[in-house]
Parts: structure tokens; sequence; C-alpha cells
């Protein structure tokens, strides 16, 4: 990586939303990046991933995404700057390390934050050292961004539920040791009938129906329920509750994935510099030209301002806030403010820029994705147009009572 990207980070590093353990945190995971991500190989996903999740848990880094010490977090409640900052420097190293890290966090976070003494002690303590692989299984086939409207479902069934029904994209399909599943008990309709289940994926009438390509290859899948009985006492929180677990995971989780795409944006800076510095052309360097400075200038203006919005949800949710406003604005910029970043990276570079393996090549296909999964960035304008909305109707109440 390029002293220009190193530059960027120290330079954030000094905002007053970090804490000196916070920027240990990010040397180290640095230092670590530049170690062991070198030769990664890509040929097969599946076996990368494995040995990545092995790693990063050996290296201790997957405790940052797990809530309690005791059962092998780094602390009580999920450090969301800590998980940000890995996120952003393993992306910009790694996508595939990046979802590695990711998905142990997603996949395990409605556990940490809704399960029994019982449940967090099965499955955390692997989740933390690496041991077991972690999934997170939310969406259906016809039930992704309205994801309220899923039917997969789950009927008692003396001292279980018993599991019908489809979930498609799921990340670590077919990898994963266990799935933290979505389904349908139907207590009320909608929203307030769901439930969340930690399911073993070696479960009878649990199957791989579908592995799934996507253009940055990582391990994806169908799952198919036919009959899948799990045992009550591997439901997650009270019955009903499984939507609100879900977007509690969620609120965590969707500011790591600005951070991601941060990552991924610096990352991409970094080769257009270097490019532009570098370039010979008209009897100048590409960098000498006007345009390209106000390319750079651009690009450089919607790192910074993802940045911030990243770093201040992940602060606001330290401090213990709801940050439902300010996540999903970070979601929003830092996704979509990345994907031009890395388009304006390809540009600089020319055919080059869209040659199979360089560098910017590899990060306009990782970043595409992130402008999609964990909420559009439809559904993150609508989280925040509602949600002026309701602080308006709010205030708008209180000025009438007083
Ligand atoms: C690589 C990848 C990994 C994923 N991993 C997981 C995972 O681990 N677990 C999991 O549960 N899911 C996962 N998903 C699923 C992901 O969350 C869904 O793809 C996403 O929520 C969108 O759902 P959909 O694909 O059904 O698209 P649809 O819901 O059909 O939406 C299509 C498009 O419609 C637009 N749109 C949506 N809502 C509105 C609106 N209200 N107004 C206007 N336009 C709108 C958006 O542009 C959206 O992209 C993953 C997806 C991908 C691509």
């Amino acid at each position: 990586m390029s002293a220009n990207t190193e530059l960027d980070l120290h330079s954030a590093l000094a905002w007053p939303f970090f804490e000196p353990r916070h920027r240990e945190l990010a040397a180290g995971i640095e230092a670590w990046c530049r170690a062991n991500l070198a030769h990664e190989d890509h040929e097969d996903v599946d076996a990368t991933c494995r040995r990545l999740v092995r790693e990063l848990g050996a290296a201790g880094w997957l405790k940052y995404g797990v809530g309690g010490v005791a059962y092998g977090g780094h602390g009580d409640t999920i450090d969301t700057r800590a998980v940000c900052l890995l996120r952003e420097t393993l992306a910009k190293h790694s996508g595939l390390a990046d979802f590695a890290l990711a998905m142990q966090g997603l996949g395990s976070g409605a556990i940490s934050l809704g399960g029994t003494h019982e449940q967090k002690t099965r499955y955390l303590p692997r989740v933390a050292n690496g041991t077991a692989i972690a999934a997170f299984a939310l969406s259906e086939p016809e039930a992704g961004s309205d994801v309220a409207a899923m039917t997969l479902s789950a009927r008692e069934d003396g001292d279980a539920y018993v599991l019908d029904g489809d979930k498609t994209w799921i990340s670590n399909g077919g990898i994963a040791d266990f799935y933290v599943v979505f389904a349908r008990t139907g207590e009320a309709p909608g929203a307030r009938g769901i439930s969340a289940f930690v399911v073993d994926a070696d479960t009878p009438g649990l199957e791989i129906a579908e592995r799934i390509d996507v253009i940055a290859p990582h391990p994806l899948a169908r799952l198919h329920f036919a009959g899948a009985r799990v045992p009550r006492s591997q439901m997650l929180g009270a019955p009903g509750e499984g939507f609100k677990l879900a977007m509690r995971t969620l609120d965590i989780f969707r500011t790591s994935v600005a951070a991601a795409s941060l990552g991924f944006a610096r990352h991409a800076m970094a080769e257009g510099v270097a490019r532009a510095a570098s370039r010979k052309m008209f009897g100048q360097t590409l960098g000498d030209f006007q345009l390209t400075q106000a390319k750079l200038a651009q690009m450089a203006l919607t790192i910074d301002s993802s940045a911030l919005l990243v770093y201040r949800a992940a602060w606001l949710r330290d401090q213990g806030e709801n940050v439902t406003r300010e996540a999903a604005m970070a979601k929003w910029h830092a996704s979509e403010g990345a994907q031009q970043v890395i388009d304006a990276a390809v540009q600089l570079y020319g055919g080059m820029g869209v040659q199979s393996g360089t560098a910017v090549e590899m990060l306009y296909r990782e970043i595409r994705a992130l402008r999609i999964y964990e909420g559009a960035t439809e559904v993150q304008q609508l989280i925040v147009g509602r949600d002026l909305l309701k602080a308006h109707a709010a205030a708008t109440a209180g000025a009438n009572t007083r």
C-alpha cells in the first residue's frame, strides 16, 4: 500500500472520535495485513475463506465482533469503532479478508445481543477464535429489501420448531458451521411474527440448494429447509422478537459496511494518485493536467466525507446512542462514494483499469455489492427520510403540549 494511504489513515486517527486503544489497534491490524495478506490464493474461495477465518481468529482480530469477555469477546459490548477500523484496514488490503471478519460478527451478532448464557457459551468462543464459521440468514427469494415479507416458516412441534422454506444470498452459505435464521412463527402479522434461531449446518432437513457466483467471489448460497427440526432451546430471544434482533444486529454492522467501502476507496485513491504521478503523456505526466487534479480532489473529498460519517456513527453508537439515521447515512454515502472513487481510479488507468487482475479492476468488482446488501442505497434513503419526519412529528407534538 502506498505511503499516501497511510498518511490519510494516520491523520484520520487523530480525530476526536478515537481513543489511544483505537490508534494501537489500527497500527496492529495494518502490520498484520502487510505480513499476512500479500499472497492470497483466490483460486479456491471456500478454502481461502476458511483459512482467513482461522488466521484472523488466531491473531485475535475476531474478538472485536463478539460481545462478552466471558464468551471470548474483546469487551462486554461490541466496540463499533474497533470493528470499523478493522474492516477499513482489511478492505484496503483484501476484500475477502474483510468479508471473513465481517461475517463472523454479523453471523453471530444476534447471539451476542440476544442469546442465553448457554447459547453464548456454545457458539461465541468458537466464533471469536475462528474455529466455527457463522452466517446470517435473513433474505429470501421474495423478501430482500422488503424483508418483513419473509415466508420461511417455523412451526412449533413439541420441544422443537420445524423449519420449511428458502433463504438466499446467504454469505458463508456452504462453509458455515451454523446459521442464524429468521423465520415466521406467526405471533402477529408482518415483522412482529418473526423469530430467530441458531441452526447448526448439519441439521437434517437443511441443505445447500445452490451455490451462487458473484462478481467478487465469496462463499454464497441458497439454503433450503424441508422439515428441519430445531430444538426450542435454539431460539434467540423471545418468540416474535426476531425481526427486532435482526435490525439491532444490522444497526451495528451497517456502519462497518461503510467502513469497508472506505477501505476500498482509500486503496483506489492510492492507486489513482500513483498512476497520475507516473503516467507520461503529451510531454507531461497525467497529474500535471488540471482535469486530473480536479478528479483527485473530488476523490479525496468523497473519502474524507465518508470517513467523517463512518466514525461519527461508530462513535455515537459506542456512546450508547441510537444511530439508525447516522448508520444509514454512512452506509449510503460511503458505498456510493467508494463506487465513484474507484470508477475515477479505473479511468485514470485507461485500458489497464479494466484489465482483469489489476488492483482497480478488482476494486471495481469488490465495491458493487456493498451498495445492495444490508439494505440497498434506496432503503438507506428511506430510513433517513422517515427518521427526519418522525423527529419532526415528535418535535411538533412536544411544542403543542407545552
Ligand atoms: C454479495 C451479497 C451478499 C449477501 N449476503 C447476505 C447475507 O449474508 N444474509 C442475508 O440475509 N442476505 C444477504 N444478501 C442479500 C441482500 O441483503 C439483498 O440482496 C438485499 O437486501 C436486496 O434484496 P433483493 O436482492 O431481493 O433486491 P430487491 O429487494 O428486489 O431490490 C432490488 C432493488 O430495488 C431497489 N429498491 C429497494 N427498495 C426500494 C424502495 N423502497 N424504493 C425504491 N427502490 C427500492 C434497490 O435499488 C434494490 O437494489 C446478500 C446479497 C449480496 C448481493
